[in-house]
């Protein structure tokens, strides 16, 4: 069995998430994505499960900084889509609501709902919806925006569910460990890595003409500032395919000869389970053939 650190406390969509991706391992909640990052990353943990990016606000920025910055690198090795809908709670004292609180990407996702629902509410940012929800048992906020499955750890009053400004929502967790065996190819795989180019013309077009020209579909691109270096970004890049792959692993070799710093993020299973598009002229087997040709010329036997 294995100890699993999640962003907690329980009752966050993360802890549904990595029930999802696990099977009888020992869940442990961390207070933050740092702290459960951190617990794989001393040994406490043998994995973490942690929110990377949703539908409506993007990446989870304090996972993309955790996985390119921090020492040592860790490995995703599954990923879990969960559609996000909200329930909105309340404590059972009754009275006003003056304040309603949750995660920042859960307020971002339902902004429309509480300028109808709850006007008079401030929206109040907590560390994570499940630390918003003990808040309000707690007696610090007046209302939680949380994830279904809070209802069942808390004592709270449930004022909506299914509420969402965007009905189709959704939110891509992954599971990390420490570098080791890596998940088999697929065919539905998705390549993530994170890449810091020097700042020079053309450094982000070239790093993405070597996916670009092996026929490699990306799925995500985003830029976090280096901290300490104003104006200076990495990018982190998710493509299509896994690292067993020729033409996956020749697309890595050239990232590694553009870029100064290249780390490896993973190579997994989607969940959505869509196929890697593969134009014609980039499959496996033109890889693998040529790579075979120019061995052939090498011992002599072709020209
Ligand atoms: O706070 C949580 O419950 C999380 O797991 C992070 C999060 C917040 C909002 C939508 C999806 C995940």
């Amino acid at each position: 069995m294995s100890r699993i650190a999640y962003f907690g406390p329980r009752g966050t969509f993360t802890e549904q998430a990595t029930r999802a991706l696990t099977d009888g391992d020992e869940l442990v909640p961390a207070e933050t994505i740092h702290a459960a990052l951190a617990a794989v990353r001393k040994g406490e943990a043998d994995g973490a499960c942690v929110p990377v990016e949703n539908s409506v606000e993007g990446a989870v920025t304090a996972t993309l900084d955790g996985l390119a910055e921090d020492e040592p690198p860790l490995v995703a090795v599954a990923e879990a889509l969960l559609p996000v809908h909200f329930t909105v709670v309340t404590g059972s004292g009754g009275g006003p609501i003056r304040t309603v609180a949750s995660h920042p990407h859960a307020l971002a996702q339902v902004r429309e709902w509480l300028l109808v629902n709850l006007p008079e509410a401030r929206p109040t940012a907590a560390s994570s919806t499940a630390a918003a929800a003990v808040g309000v048992v707690e007696g610090q906020f007046d209302a939680a925006v949380v994830a279904p499955v809070a209802v069942e750890h808390y004592s709270l009053d449930v004022l909506a569910t299914g509420v969402a400004d965007v009905a189709d929502a959704r939110t891509r967790f992954v599971l990390v460990r420490p570098p080791g065996e890596l998940p088999e190819p697929t065919g539905h795989d998705r390549t993530s890595i994170v890449a810091a180019a020097a700042n020079r013309t053309g450094t982000l077009a070239r790093l993405l003409a070597e996916l670009a020209s092996r026929g490699i579909n990306l799925t995500r691109l985003d830029a976090r500032p280096i901290k300490g270096n104003f104006g200076h970004y990495r990018f982190f890049v998710d493509f299509e395919g896994h690292v067993s792959e020729p033409r996956i692993g020749d697309a890595l070799a050239g990232l590694r000869r553009q870029c100064a710093e290249v780390r490896f993020l993973g190579s997994h299973a989607r969940a959505d389970g869509v196929a890697a598009t593969i134009d014609s002229g980039a499959g496996n087997d033109v890889f693998t053939g040529a790579t075979d040709w120019v061995d052939a010329i090498r011992r002599g036997e072709l020209a």
